[in-house]
């Protein structure tokens, strides 16, 4: 639909409400060339790596572009599925669950797009999407529980980024985190409560998060507060004593200090701590991925097993689950607050009528397109 000038409040025109659920983004294929164009995006973002850039600048294409790009392609191909990534296949059933939950919830319509802040579809596209649908409010929903500069914060870079081209800048919010939503905690410790039910507890609760460099927490980055935050809440719903639970961090890169303790080596150890049934969780992860299924499902249950450990378990992923996609669609209601489109008296069809009675009246005064 095109409007003639601006849609007007006082003419009653609908401003529609466009959500973007993004996620990080993953390579299009399980290949070193498609890695490679992925990682060069992923590794270059300063909110990524932080280093000073012409030192960074070097090392990434001199060294790393150069050899992680294969390595990292043969760890995909393993966890590749028919439809492609497996990070990107849920977070877009992820998108469709929570837009047909939110056509439940709201009287007027609502378009939901999904976007990967590397790689594709790309927030350009996300945005565009939502842009031809008509929206003119926008909530930005990164799938990223616990909050990060290198997560949130660069996903709010990309977004303001691409925005800043428009000549019509919408309204926009963004939701920042939710590393203790009662619902999000709730899915999570329901999750774990079934998969429990289902196959048998294990001696200890391992809550393994994605790291990030030591300095950036020393720098003032919450997330590392956020995850000690989402696992204690986790385990205080599950009534599980200390003694039964702990954290640590995985996915390490490069030479630095990471967060500790690190999973893999947390993992090695326990064996030898007398834990010979070990249950691991990642509630950072939203979907299944790489991270998850090749380190942890795959990875780590072999260095568990070969320290002595004699029963593994991964608890997979919120993924789909419906209690996931109710937690996400709250989420959405109480960040639209005060937004037309969120009230449920807001008539949607009396506006959209008026707005082309207005049109008309234009056409017919010989207003210009
Ligand atoms: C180099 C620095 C990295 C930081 C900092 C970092 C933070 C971070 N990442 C996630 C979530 C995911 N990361 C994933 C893959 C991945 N991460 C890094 C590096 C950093 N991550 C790399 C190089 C890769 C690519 C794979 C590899 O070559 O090892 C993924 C999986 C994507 C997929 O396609 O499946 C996720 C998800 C978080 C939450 C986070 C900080 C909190
Ligand atoms: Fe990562
Ligand atoms: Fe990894």
């Amino acid at each position: 639909m095109t409007y003639i000038g601006e849609p007007d409040y006082r003419h009653g025109s609908p401003q529609s409400l466009g959500i973007l659920i993004t996620n990080l983004g993953t390579p299009d294929a399980p290949t070193p060339a498609a890695l490679k164009r992925y990682l060069k995006e992923f590794l270059w973002d300063p909110r990524v790596v932080e280093a000073p850039r012409p030192l960074w600048w070097l090392l990434l294409n001199g060294l790393i572009l150069n050899t992680r790009p294969r390595k990292s392609a043969a760890k995909y191909a393993q966890i590749w599925g028919e439809d492609g990534s497996p990070l990107l296949t849920t977070t877009r059933a992820q998108g469709a669950a929570v837009a047909e939950r939110m056509a439940e919830l709201l009287p007027g319509p609502v378009k939901v797009a999904v976007a990967m802040r590397y790689g594709n579809p790309s927030i350009r596209a996300g945005l565009e999407e939502l842009r031809r649908a008509g929206a003119r409010r926008i909530l930005v929903l990164p799938l990223y529980p616990q909050y990060a500069a290198s997560t949130t914060g660069s996903t709010f870079d990309a977004v303001t980024q691409e925005v800043s081209r428009w000549r019509w800048v919408p309204e926009i919010r963004f939701v920042m985190g939710y590393h203790g939503d009662p619902a999000y905690i709730q899915a999570v410790a329901d999750s774990i409560r079934e998969h429990w039910q289902a196959k048998g507890q294990g001696e200890r609760l391992l809550f393994s998060f994605h790291g990030i460099p030591r300095d950036y927490l020393d720098q003032g980055d919450p997330y590392h507060c956020y995850c000690q935050t989402t696992a204690r809440m986790v385990a205080e719903n599950l009534g599980l004593p200390e003694h039964q639970w702990q954290v640590a961090f995985q996915s390490r890169f490069g030479r630095q200090q990471w967060l500790t303790p690190y999973t893999s080596e947390t993992i090695a150890e326990l064996p030898g701590q007398g834990v010979k049934s070990l249950d691991v969780v990642c509630p950072g992860f939203s979907a299944d991925c790489l991270e998850t299924l090749e380190e942890i499902a795959d990875e780590s249950r072999e260095a568990f097993l070969e320290a002595g450990g004699e029963c593994f378990s991964y608890i997979p992923s919120l993924n789909t689950r419906r209690d996931h996609t109710n937690a996400l669609a709250d989420l959405i209601m109480r960040h639209i607050q005060g937004w037309p489109e969120a009230d449920p008296k807001y008539d949607y069809e009396a506006r959209r009528e008026a707005g082309e009675q207005a049109r008309e009246r234009a056409m017919a005064m010989g207003a210009k397109n």
